[in-house]
C-alpha cells in the first residue's frame, strides 16, 4: 500500500515505522523540509524496553504530491491542528483514498467526514504509547488496543489487516463514535489532572485526583448521552486503573504538550464537552475549571 502519515510525531512514527518494515511504501509528512529531509536520510528508529531498537527506512516529505496518491492517509497531528493539515497536504487525497484518524478528540471524525466523506472516512483511539526523544526517534512506552470504525466494511477490514500484519493489535466497529466518546472521556477526566497536579499516571485512581476524574467522567457521560453516544463510566474507571501497570512509564500527550511550550487539546477534549453541555443545557462545572486552568497553564508554559 502506498501510505502517507500526516504528523511524524510519536505516534506517527510508530505507525509509519511498523507499517513500513511489514513492507509498505509509506511517506511521512512532515511540516519541514529540512526535517523531512534528515527523516529520509537516516530512517527512523522505535525504541521499546531494552530490546535492540526497530530501525526503519521511510520517505519523508513537506510536499504531498511528491507522495503520489496515497491509498491510505494516516492523520496523527494533534487533534486542533487536522483542518488545517488535511487541507495542506491534499495533493496525495485522490478520490478513492482512505482517511484513518487515530487521534484523541472528539471531533476528529466530522473533520475527516467533511473531507471525504462516509465510505472514506474510518476514525477510531489507541491505547498505544510514545515519546519523541528527537526528530525520528521514539520510546514506544506502552503497547495497547487499536480500535476504528467506519461504515465500508471492505475497507475497514483492508485497514484491519495491514495494521494487525505490522504488529499491532486492532478491533474495528461501524460506529466509531462510542469508543471515541469513551477514549476523549478518559484523557479529557485524566490528562488535563495530571498536567495540573504532575503526578504521574499511577497516582490516577488515589484520593484526592480519583474523585475529580469521576467528576469529570460523569459530566462527560452526560453529554455523550444526550449526543445518543452511551458510554460506561465503570469501563473507562477499569481502564484507568489498568494504565497505572500498562502506562507507568508514559506521560501523557497533555503533558507533553506543556513540556514543549506547545497548545494542548484540551479545546477538542473538555472544550467540546462545554459547548455540547451548553447547547443541550447540562452544567459541566468541573470541566469548565479544568479548561481554564488548562488555558492559563499553557499561557505561562
Ligand atoms: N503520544 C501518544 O502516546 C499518544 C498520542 N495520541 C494522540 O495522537 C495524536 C498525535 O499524537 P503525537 O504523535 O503524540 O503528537 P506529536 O506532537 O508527537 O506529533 C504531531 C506531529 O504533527 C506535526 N504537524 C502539525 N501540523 C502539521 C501539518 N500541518 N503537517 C504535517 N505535520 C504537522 C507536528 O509538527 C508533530 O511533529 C494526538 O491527537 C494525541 O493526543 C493518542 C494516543 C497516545
Ligand atoms: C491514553 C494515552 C495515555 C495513551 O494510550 C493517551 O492517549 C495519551 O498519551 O494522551
Amino acid at each position: 500500500m502506498n501510505i502517507a502519515v500526516i504528523g511524524a510525531g510519536a505516534l506517527g512514527c510508530l505507525f509509519g515505522g511498523h507499517l513500513a518494515v511489514a513492507g509498505h511504501d509509506v511517506w511521512l509528512l512532515h511540516r519541514r523540509e529540512q526535517i523531512a529531509n534528515t527523516l529520509s536520510a537516516a530512517g527512523i528508529s522505535i525504541h521499546r524496553d531494552d530490546d535492540p531498537p526497530l530501525a526503519a527506512g521511510i520517505n519523508a516529505t513537506a510536499t504531498a504530491s511528491d507522495v503520489g496518491t496515497a491509498d491510505l492517509v494516516l492523520v496523527l497531528v494533534r487533534a486542533h491542528q487536522t483542518p488545517t493539515a488535511l487541507a495542506e497536504h491534499a495533493a496525495c487525497i485522490g478520490p478513492e483514498t482512505l482517511l484513518l484518524s487515530l487521534q484523541n478528540g472528539l471531533r476528529n471524525y466530522d473533520y475527516l467526514l467533511d473531507q471525504v466523506g462516509r465510505e472514506r472516512a474510518f476514525c477510531g483511539v489507541t491505547y498505544e504509547a510514545a515519546i519523541t526523544k528527537e526528530p525520528g526517534t521514539i520510546i514506544h512506552t506502552s503497547t495497547g488496543l487499536t480500535t476504528f470504525g467506519g461504515s465500508s466494511v471492505g475497507a475497514r477490514t483492508t485497514i484491519q489487516e495491514t495494521f494487525a500484519e505490522a504488529g499491532f493489535n486492532v478491533n474495528t466497529v461501524t460506529d466509531p463514535r462510542p469508543v471515541i466518546w469513551e477514549k476523549g472521556a478518559l484523557v479529557g477526566a485524566t490528562a488535563p489532572v495530571l498536567t495540573l497536579t504532575g503526578c504521574p499516571v499511577t497516582h490516577l485512581p488515589t484520593d484526592p485526583l480519583d474523585e475529580v476524574v469521576t467528576q469529570l467522567l460523569t459530566e462527560a457521560d452526560h453529554v455523550a448521552t444526550s449526543q445518543g453516544i452511551d458510554i460506561d463510566v465503570e469501563t473507562i474507571q477499569q481502564t484507568i486503573a489498568s494504565m497505572t501497570e500498562s502506562h507507568a512509564e508514559h506521560r501523557v500527550s497533555m503533558v507533553q504538550d506543556i513540556e514543549h511550550g506547545r497548545r494542548t487539546e484540551i479545546d477538542e477534549l473538555n472544550g467540546v464537552i462545554i459547548d455540547l453541555g451548553k447547547t443541550a443545557d447540562i452544567a459541566v462545572p468541573i470541566n469548565k475549571h479544568v479548561t481554564a486552568l488548562i488555558h492559563g497553564v499553557e499561557q505561562c508554559s
